[in-house]
């Protein structure tokens, strides 16, 4: 994947993972990450966008085989010990899951839960720092508000304040995986804006195109666990040009763009060897090569029929 800065905070090479069961989730995914940017993973339901996630923070179920390289900070992430893990995770890799709630311990405190992000790498949170951190990302009265249990505040808060917590030590990258999906829409915006002043390079895993056209610099499309189109957002959302990236824009709701239209049919089974191109049987160009020969991601598509884009 094409990338504008060689000092990458993340560096993904020929990533594939398989789980236990024979699903192989990732295929040969290479991408990178630079300082400050903000890099989105999309694409429908199961195409691999968390499996990549996971991979990254050392969070995959035992068994599974995960084959290639990823390195993060300059430190390789495959392979690397739970030590060397849990090390890189809190300093080097923040994460920021989907739920806000699911995420803390009913039973303590919001400024527990944001403590948390220096005692997990066994630091002691300097006095006061913790609702320095808060009031920084926009929490009012913090001092006297996290004292209260995390099922007091409203979902937006309290992703502000796991974002306090994951992003303590300004991590290089912080992997947020729908970290909006369980907000209020109008409440969004203004997570996102806040994560990603919090950290250098963001790894955003999003469904929402809108969102994502709206923070992400790049994007990367993935299906049935492969990159099939990446370049800056905006290229991307308006001129896609792989089939799979276009229905996938057009079956988005999107303000101003009329109804969404179906994406019709399903992937194939993660546990089929698929030849040639995996989207065939649901597009509309598919034509010579389209059965045997893979497409590989060249100038930021994998197609052998890229559509055309009209226009300058
Ligand atoms: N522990 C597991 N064992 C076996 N298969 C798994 C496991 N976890 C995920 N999968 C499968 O791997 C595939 C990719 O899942 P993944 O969660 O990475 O997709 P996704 O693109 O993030 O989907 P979503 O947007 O729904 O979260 C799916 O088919 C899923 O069922």
């Amino acid at each position: 994947m094409d990338t504008p800065d060689t000092d990458a905070v993340l560096r993904i090479a020929d990533l594939s993972v398989c789980y236990s069961n024979g699903a192989q989730a990732v295929r040969s995914v290479s991408l990178e990450l630079a300082p400050g940017e903000c890099l989105a993973l999309v694409g429908e339901s199961g195409c691999g966008k968390t499996t990549v996630a996971h991979a990254i923070l050392g969070l995959l179920p035992r068994r599974t085989t995960v084959a290639g390289s990823i390195v993060v900070g300059g430190v390789e992430v495959v392979g690397a010990s739970r030590r060397t893990i849990r090390r890189l995770r809190g300093h080097t890799i923040g994460y920021v899951g989907q739920d806000p709630y699911a995420a803390c311990d009913p039973l303590r405190s919001v400024r527990h839960h944001v403590e948390e992000g220096w005692t997990a790498v066994r630091a002691t949170p300097p006095t006061g720092a913790a609702i320095e951190r808060l009031e920084a990302l926009g929490i009012d009265q913090a001092g006297h508000r996290a004292q209260a249990r995390p099922n007091q505040w409203s979902g937006g808060m309290l992703q502000r304040a796991t974002i306090a917590a994951a992003t303590v030590h300004r991590p290089a990258l912080t992997v947020a995986d729908e970290p909006t999906s369980a907000l209020d829409a109008d409440r969004s915006d203004g997570v996102l804006q806040i994560l990603r002043e919090a950290t250098d390079g963001l790894l955003l895993v999003s469904h929402d195109l809108s969102l994502v056209g709206r923070h992400a610099d790049r994007i990367a499309v993935m299906y049935h666990g492969r990159i099939v189109e990446a370049g800056p957002a905006s290229e991307v959302l308006s001129r896609a040009r792989h089939p799979y990236t276009r229905a996938l824009v057009a079956a988005s709701p999107r303000p101003g763009h009329g109804l969404p239209e179906e994406l019709e049919g399903a992937p194939p089974s993660l546990l089929a060897t698929v030849p040639g191109c995996s989207f065939r049987a649901r597009c509309h160009c598919a034509g010579a090569g389209c059965e045997d020969q893979l497409p590989v991601l060249r100038d930021g598509v994998a197609c052998h029929h890229p559509l055309e884009v009209v226009g300058p």
